[in-house]
């Protein structure tokens, strides 16, 4: 027997990723429905070898359903969310609104999978940020062994993380650059993204840092541990799909590189590429379509005493996303409705 599952968001770039990414990994499923908003009302979606029509979110009837993954940003998260958890469907959701909610876990699960359980306060779980889950994967093994003090991160995200109109925007203005004639002014983002670098990622807070920065923060300190301290500079780049980010780390205790190489070998979704050669470390545009978050440029900082820095790269719709949200249901099904 399998579950009943629901794709919210299923014409988004998150919610296709997660019909093959349920499709790859053999999610035992027994009926799926596929939902966005009525505009896109039966719009032909792939899953496997079939193809779905997508049904009105907003007319949806969530009884009798046992999971609904949810992409559709936080304005229709929270409008339809509390009716799938009320009707007894477990939401599984990728926007922010529930992240920081006491009563809704923030799972990433090859670091917190325990969480599960807390799922039943409200019949929600929330799936992290895009960069906080990738970057979690990599600190908690080391944390486990060296415990973590204080993380300076830089980003370097990929339009994609800004929905199908941040794909088309730089895939326009990058041709319009050699056509002077077709002026594509910013619309998504803030400057022109084709050619360029934008520090700007979400909406400015009041301490000048920008809201994808402060989720950063807070949501690692949900995820791993409350004591760990985080600074972060989040900045859009001209990829299509793929996070980097440049990760400094200070530990209580001295942990040596070539030790911090062989505990990240051993983590859970984690890919160690790090020779220190030409082309030995993994560039966003190669981890595409992957599950793994890639781990290169292990090295010491001698700057400080236990210092580690380190370049993690991942697909942002995957790890940062689907691939998460898939692996919540799994865990949620495994340890919890156990009817796979
Ligand atoms: N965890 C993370 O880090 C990430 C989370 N996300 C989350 O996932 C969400 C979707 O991202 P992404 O797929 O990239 O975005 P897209 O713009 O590619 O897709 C948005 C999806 O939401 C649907 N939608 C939007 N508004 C409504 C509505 N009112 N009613 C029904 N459906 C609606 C759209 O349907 P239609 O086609 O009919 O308009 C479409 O299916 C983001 O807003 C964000 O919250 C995204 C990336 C990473
Ligand atoms: N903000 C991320 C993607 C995203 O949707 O994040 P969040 O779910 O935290 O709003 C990015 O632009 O790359």
């Amino acid at each position: 027997m399998g579950y009943r599952v629901v794709v919210v968001g299923a014409t988004g770039n998150v919610g296709r990723e997660m019909l093959n990414i349920l499709d790859e990994r053999q999610f035992p499923i027994d009926e799926i429905a596929v939902l966005a908003s009525r505009r896109s009302l039966g719009t032909e979606v792939s899953f496997g070898d079939k193809t779905l029509k997508t049904q009105d979110l907003d007319t949806f009837d969530f009884t009798g359903w046992d999971m609904a993954l949810f992409a559709v940003g936080s304005d229709a998260t929270k409008v339809y969310a509390p009716k799938s958890a009320a009707a007894g469907c477990v939401v599984i959701d990728n926007s922010s609104l529930y992240r920081y909610d006491p009563d809704v876990p923030l799972i990433v699960p090859e670091v917190n999978a325990d969480a599960v359980h807390g799922y039943s306060k409200k019949n929600i779980i929330a799936n992290p940020n895009c960069s906080t889950a990738q970057m979690v994967v990599a600190l908690k093994p080391l944390h486990d062994r060296a415990k973590i003090k204080r993380v300076v991160v830089s980003t370097y995200q990929s339009v994609s993380g800004a929905g199908k109109e941040g794909i088309d925007e730089l895939w326009d203005q990058t041709k319009s650059i050699y056509n002077p004639t077709d002026d594509k002014p910013p619309k998504k983002f803030t400057k022109q993204i084709a050619f360029n670098v934008i520090p700007h990622i979400d909406v400015f807070m009041e301490d000048g840092s920008t809201k994808e920065e402060w989720k950063m923060v807070a949501e690692t300190k949900k995820i791993v541990d409350t004591s760990i301290k985080v600074t972060a500079t989040c900045v859009r780049v001209p990829v299509f799909v793929g996070h980097s980010e440049a990760i400094n780390i200070e530990f209580e205790d001295f942990l040596d590189e070539d030790e911090a190489r062989d505990i990240l070998r051993e983590a859970p979704g984690v890919m160690v590429i790090d020779k220190r050669e030409d082309g030995g470390y993994v560039s966003p545009a190669e981890c595409v379509g992957d599950y793994a978050t890639f781990i290169s440029r292990i090295r010491q900082d001698s700057t400080i005493d236990n210092g580690i820095n380190l370049w993690c790269v991942s697909d942002n719709l995957r790890k940062g996303a689907a691939l998460n949200a898939v692996q919540i249901a799994e865990t949620l099904g495994r340890e919890v409705l156990k009817k796979g």
